[in-house]
């Protein structure tokens, strides 16, 4: 489904990883419609696939994987203008795909049109420059990157190469202009940094974590991007500061109108910042829709999972309790041709055999889930036998049941002690 307000269309996205021990499928045939202006959330547990869409968008993935298939079309007019002649086949009205243009354009979008924050900003800071210095080198680069014409951009990215080399052997205070100076002082200002004049020119160790994170999003924000894609930019942090980030983050998009690509595998975070959800499963999307549809109608059994293991972001729970069972392999030789979550769900019935569509839900025009149980309710008749992946983890079937089936019948047996369960503990 498509609207005529998606900035982002990610069509049958591919991303593998060709590895000594064979083809890892991180992200599979990926459909991801973002809206602009919207907050779009990934969740999903660790090794879904999440980091690597984001590094996809961006262009990012690094050796050995490698983009596989699929199209991401971004909606940018002057794009598609300036690259209509040299390839007409990557453009579709005011749509461009960057899967089709040379990797020398699809650089020159990195900052400009897409920018990235992570969990780690020490990694995105050089320790022997000022913060200030950083941050102005950041503004200097965009500023060339928009005054060249596109075909030309790759030109700016080696000078900016060279510019940073010569300041990294000259550690002085050297402002590439005072304009970018002032830009920088601005950016330190406008995400929150107190007495930006003499923070900028501190160096990255004199910054506290929150404070250095405050500072690559005003890196991240020096090319005043079109879209931000944050990959868990809080994790590392208390939560108090993850509530001040948070905070900060919600504030820049409503002040600019950015489109943001949250990722996350708290769904706290998601629920206070997020329009729309994509739930993330062993390299698919398998619910997806508003913030309503995903907490209070969902219908896939792992997102019932997720949410029973969510963490408070007051820290009244600090741990995440996991949901029962493996994050399963995606090794393509080890994918079976079945509901990549079957083997750890609490409903896992005969139909679960086979690999699920998504399935339109109840709820909004958005809701959309890759399970059976949106188009049939589950059948104990059908249920798979225990033990029937070979496995000792999957829980019984009411310990994931909602409040919405109190009626279910407890089995006999069950493969864990209570204790170990997500269910009956939501909020
Ligand atoms: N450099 C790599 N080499 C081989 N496989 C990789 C590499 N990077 C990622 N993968 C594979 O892709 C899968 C998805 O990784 P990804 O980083 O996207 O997960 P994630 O959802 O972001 O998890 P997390 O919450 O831990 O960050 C991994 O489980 C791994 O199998
Ligand atoms: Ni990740």
């Amino acid at each position: 489904m498509t609207t005529p307000d998606d900035i982002l269309r990610v069509r049958d996205l591919s991303t593998r990883f060709f590895t000594q021990e064979g083809r890892i499928n991180a992200v599979s045939e990926l459909d991801v419609r973002i809206e602009r202006g919207e907050v779009f959330g990934i969740v999903g547990e660790s090794g879904s696939g999440k980091s690597v869409t984001a590094r996809s968008i961006m262009d990012l993935v690094e050796s050995p994987g490698r983009i596989t298939d699929g199209e991401i079309w971004f909606d940018d007019a002057e794009l598609a203008d300036a690259v209509a002649d040299d390839h007409p086949d990557a453009v579709d009205g005011t749509f461009v795909n960057l899967l089709e243009l040379p990797e020398r354009v699809r650089d020159s979008l990195r900052g400009t049109s897409f920018s990235m924050i992570f969990q780690d900003p020490e990694s995105s800071f050089n320790p022997t420059l000022t913060v200030g210095e950083q941050l102005a080198e950041a503004v200097e680069v965009q500023r060339r990157a928009s005054a060249t014409p596109r075909s030309t951009r790759a030109r700016t990215r080696e000078y900016s190469l060279a510019s940073y080399a010569l300041s990294t052997v000259l550690p002085s205070r050297t402002y590439v202009t005072p304009e970018s100076r002032e830009r920088a002082i601005e950016l330190l200002e406008l995400v929150g940094i107190p007495d930006p004049v003499e923070r900028a020119d501190e160096y990255p160790h004199e910054y506290s974590g929150g404070m250095l994170q405050r500072a690559m999003i005003a890196q991240a924000l020096a090319g005043e991007p079109d879209v931000l894609i944050a990959d868990e930019p809080t994790t590392a942090l208390d939560v108090t500061i993850q509530a001040q980030i948070l905070d900060l983050l919600d504030d820049l998009q409503a002040e600019t109108g950015m489109t943001i690509l949250l990722i996350t595998h708290n769904l706290g975070v998601i629920a206070r910042m997020c329009d729309r959800i994509g739930v993330m499963y062993a390299g698919e999307i398998v619910e997806r829709g508003t913030l309503a549809d995903v907490f209070d109608d969902h219908v896939h059994p792992y997102t019932e999972g997720l949410l029973g293991s969510i963490p408070d972001l007051e820290g009244a729970r600090s741990r995440l309790e996991p949901i029962p069972g493996n994050v399963p392999s995606l090794l393509a030789d080890e994918q079976d041709d079945r509901c990549r979550f079957a083997d750890r769900c609490p409903k896992a019935m005969e139909d679960c055999l086979e690999h699920p569509p998504e399935y339109p839900a109840a709820g909004s025009d958005h809701h959309e889930a890759r399970c059976v149980l949106a188009e049939t309710a589950y059948d104990e008749t059908r249920a798979l036998p225990e033990g029937y992946f070979g496995e000792t983890e999957r829980p019984a079937a009411d310990k994931h049941a909602g409040p919405e089936e109190p009626d279910e019948e407890p089995p006999e047996e069950r493969s864990h002690p209570p204790t170990e369960t997500t269910g009956g503990e939501h909020q």
